[in-house]
């Protein structure tokens, strides 16, 4: 599904972020990437949905270097990749339905689809009793519900989310993370940068380490942190 050989990114500052990083997801994993504050997790992820491009390497996803797709090629790529950030970016001016639906519309599925799949999204994110409410009447959990559906209702086959939970309650972070998995279960690969130890120690998933830019630990069914306790 991933497969990412001998990726380096440098900032145009000078950062080195990435240092020679090999790694090969399969099709239907979950795994997480960890590390301290500013190990690269963020630039890995964003490498990943091709935000911008690394400083040398190849990033395969679904047998295409996407480091080679030409600038028009990139929103048909996006179409199979769910993207989750933190800040939300959502439309603030539009329901939580026609947020989600905005993502079916833009890239030309019917009329009926989108009236079939939007419910469908909102239901499995758990967050259909609000579909005709504005993103600033929920509360920061909902919202990052309503991204979620935004981010499943094309059913892409990777979903990549860089700390979905973050600024959320624990029990409402549980609530994205049932979600998240749940999706996992119907055949989504999702790679997720966190920073939240109980999620990653309670999944017990595949764990990426990232320190200082290179890949230092990689577990199936891993621990946020291998020697405590
Ligand atoms: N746009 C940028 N320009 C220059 N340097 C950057 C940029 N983005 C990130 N960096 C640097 O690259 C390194 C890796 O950053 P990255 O955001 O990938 O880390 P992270 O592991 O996601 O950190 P955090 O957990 O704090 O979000 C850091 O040293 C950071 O300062």
């Amino acid at each position: 599904m991933i497969e990412v050989q001998r990726v380096s990114m440098a900032y145009p500052n000078g950062v080195s972020a990435l240092k020679n990083i090999n790694v090969c997801i399969e099709r239907g994993e979950f795994v997480f990437v960890v590390g301290e504050s500013g190990a690269g997790k963020s630039t890995l992820i964003r490498l990943m949905c091709r935000e911008f491009l690394p400083t040398s390497g190849s990033i395969r996803v679904q047998g295409r270097d996407i480091t080679r797709l030409k600038r028009r090629e990139v929103p048909l790529f996006r179409r199979n990749v769910g993207v989750v950030f933190q800040d939300f970016r959502l439309l603030n001016n539009r329901s939580v339905y026609d947020n989600v639906a905005f993502a079916m519309q833009v890239i030309g599925a019917p009329g009926r689809e989108v009236r079939r799949r939007v419910p469908e999204a909102l239901e499995v994110v758990g967050i259909s009793h609000k579909a005709k409410m504005k993103p600033q009447e929920l509360s920061g959990g909902e919202q990052q519900r309503v991204c979620l559906a935004r981010a499943i209702v094309n059913q892409p086959t990777l979903i990549i989310a860089d700390e979905p939970t973050g600024n959320l309650d624990p029990k409402t972070s549980t609530g994205i993370m049932d979600a998240l998995k749940n999706i996992n279960i119907r055949g989504t690969t999702i790679v997720m940068a966190t920073h939240d130890k109980d999620i990653v120690d309670t999944m017990r998933q595949r764990v990426l380490v990232l320190s200082n830019g290179n890949i230092v630990r990689d577990e199936k069914r891993g621990v946020y942190c291998q020697h405590a306790n």
